[in-house]
């Protein structure tokens, strides 16, 4: 029976509610608790701590091994309640442009990211308590949130906490909250480019930022710009927890999130094997969701689990997790972390061991290290190799004035953990600094691997085209003024009665002149205008007015003139 760690939660509460949460809310590990209450509770473990034979594992064992117990009526539970519901959380404000963002060095903030569509904001409303769209917006449809949106979770620190932490607030709101959950723009289908920007410039930049939830959707399961996005927290060497959403849809139950879990965890792998220091804090449980699920227990256990990583992320939990060694516990033959990260579940065990030559779904990202595969398991043309970072930048000339790539790779590390640093938040080494060239060269590479180029995106760039190249005016010829003017009259004036007939014929007589003297004048220079005095006296005929002209004809040809005759006749013979 394979042996886990399962933390189970010791803590009351204090008076000093932000105290509290950071000193009272804490998990103690211990492999003596046995029962599980709640089979289907939402977290997995990454397989370190393992120790029976890859081919026994199956997809309940994974679940029971679970390192998190979610049984309701837990402290645990309670005190994550009493963080995440009993102050409401709020939403603070919207920001689309990373450099607008309010100034915050005192609220730790832990953000969302995911592809777009993966359940960002409904995971906001759900850790909130909140129906869907009462606190967040959400929507079928891909895209719906534009900008950084930041809610406010848990009290806000007493005046007697904000007295020690001494000055620094004049340029900064008081803190009104616990921490701060910020939910960004999805990327992917229907993103844009400039989010993603934002994205990697919050990630790399922003001080208050202490960690980030990667969704990834369970039905689908992780993509490659899920990975490029973990790459990028792995050189920002932001602390990461992976979320597997909508588990409730996953077709073929707990062997479909299994698999999806082991592909989380193989390019995870992959990434920090490559291109880490070992010094990326990632979360090994993968945390599961299930905030559409019909059975309210699956939602309840699957989201406690899904508050503790927050907390977590955010720096609230104390975590006495004992750092057990790799394979410690391991008494018989040894296994790597490789050979675990293969596991095949029951139904692909067959398929995974047989053919060498086989594609895996993700081949730049699941590529074994060549140092540590294992005979008998899949040996995959290492593509991600070939595309490492050191090729790229000789390729593109990063590692330029003789100095070598690892120094570089060392150096834009250090400089990333440097941006991190702040007095509140720690972490104040920053021994080399990329260059602002070097920092828009990661961040575009990110932006590159977004493929933002959806329709959305090309009406998008088509308008900032058109504003870069604003279309002449619009000048219409007369013959088509003529036409129109004709065409709108036609419609005021339908030719049905004789009279009718006649006052379309007078007005478009009258709209065709003006139209005309219009055009002369237009031609002629200001200078040349003639005086009013030759207007009165109606010298130029382009600048005289004809009223009395077409009046005459107007009347004569609608027999108005006749009947007013007759109608002076009658008065005349009345008299
Ligand atoms: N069945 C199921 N549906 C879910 C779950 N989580 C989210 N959804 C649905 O997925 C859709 C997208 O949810 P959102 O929360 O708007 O996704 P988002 O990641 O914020 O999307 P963008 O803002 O467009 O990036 C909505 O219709 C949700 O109801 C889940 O766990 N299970
Ligand atoms: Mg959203």
């Amino acid at each position: 029976m394979p042996t886990a760690l399962r933390p189970v939660l010791l803590g009351a509460f204090a008076s000093s509610r932000l105290r509290w949460v950071q000193t009272r809310l804490f998990c103690v590990s211990t492999a003596t608790c046995k029962s599980v209450k709640y089979p289907n509770v939402a977290a997995f473990l990454i397989p370190e701590f393992r120790t029976s034979e890859i081919t026994e594992l199956t997809a309940d064992d994974l679940f029971k091994t679970s390192s998190l117990s979610s049984a309701p009526g837990q402290p645990l539970e309670e005190g994550l309640t009493k963080l995440y519901i009993q102050h409401p959380a709020d939403f603070v404000y919207a920001e689309s442009n990373f450099y607008k963002l309010r100034k915050n060095s005192r609220v730790p903030e832990v953000c969302i990211l995911g592809r777009s569509n993966v359940g960002k904001s409904s995971l906001v409303n759900a850790l909130a308590n909140r129906p869907s769209n009462r606190l967040a917006y959400v929507s079928k449809k891909t895209g719906k949130t534009r900008s950084i949106n930041t809610y406010g979770f848990g009290p806000a620190p007493t005046i007697q906490e904000l007295q020690t932490q001494g000055s620094g607030y004049k340029d900064e709101d008081i803190p009104t909250h616990t921490f701060h959950l910020v939910d960004m723009p999805g990327y992917g289908h229907a993103s844009l480019e400039e989010w993603g920007r934002n994205i990697a410039l919050y990630l790399n930049k922003r001080k208050a930022v202490k960690g980030a939830i990667v969704l990834v959707d369970a039905e689908v399961g992780p993509k490659d710009s899920d990975f490029r996005l973990l790459q990028l927290l792995s050189d920002a060497q932001l602390k990461t927890a992976i979320v597997l959403t909508k588990a409730d849809k996953v077709k073929n139950g707990l062997i479909g999130l299994r698999e999806t879990c082991a592909k989380v965890w193989k390019g995870i792998h992959a990434i920090e094997s490559r291109t880490t220091e070992g010094n990326w804090v990632w979360e090994r449980d993968v945390y599961v969701t299930a905030v559409g699920a019909k059975d309210s227990a699956v939602v309840k256990s699957t989201l406690t689990t899904a508050r503790l990583a927050v907390a977590r992320l955010a720096g609230l939990v104390k975590d006495e997790k004992p750092n057990v060694e790799r394979n410690k516990r391991w008494s018989g033959k040894m296994i790597s972390f490789d050979d675990l990260q293969y596991a095949p579940s029951k139904s692909s065990v067959t398929e995974t061991n047989g053919d060498a030559n086989e594609k895996l779904t993700q081949p730049v990202w699941d590529t074994p290290s060549p140092s540590k595969s294992t005979p008998g398991l899949p040996k995959v043309t290492s593509t991600f190799a070939d595309l490492d970072y050191a090729t790229k930048a000789q390729h593109s000339g990063r590692a330029r004035n003789g100095a070598s790539w690892g120094s570089w790779e060392k150096g834009r590390r250090a400089h990333v953990r440097a941006f991190h640093s702040s007095p509140a938040l720690g972490d104040n080494q920053s021994p080399h600094k990329l260059t602002a060239a070097e920092l828009k060269d990661v961040i575009d590479d990110f932006v590159k691997s977004l493929k933002a180029n959806t329709p959305r995106d090309r009406v998008r760039r088509l308008q900032q085209q058109r504003e870069r190249q604003p279309p002449k005016l619009f000048k219409t010829s007369f013959k088509k003024l003529e036409e129109r003017q004709a065409h709108r009259l036609r419609l005021k004036f339908p030719e049905q009665t004789d009279r009718a007939r006649a006052v379309f014929q007078q007005r478009l007589k009258i709209e065709e002149h003006r139209s005309q003297t219009t055009a002369t004048r237009e031609a002629i220079p200001r200078s040349e205008w003639p005086t009013i005095d030759d207007v009165r006296h109606q010298k130029d005929s382009n600048w005289a007015i004809p009223t009395s002209e077409f009046e005459a004809a107007f009347t004569a040809s609608s027999g108005l003139e006749d009947s007013k005759k007759k109608n002076k006749n009658i008065t005349k013979d009345s008299e």
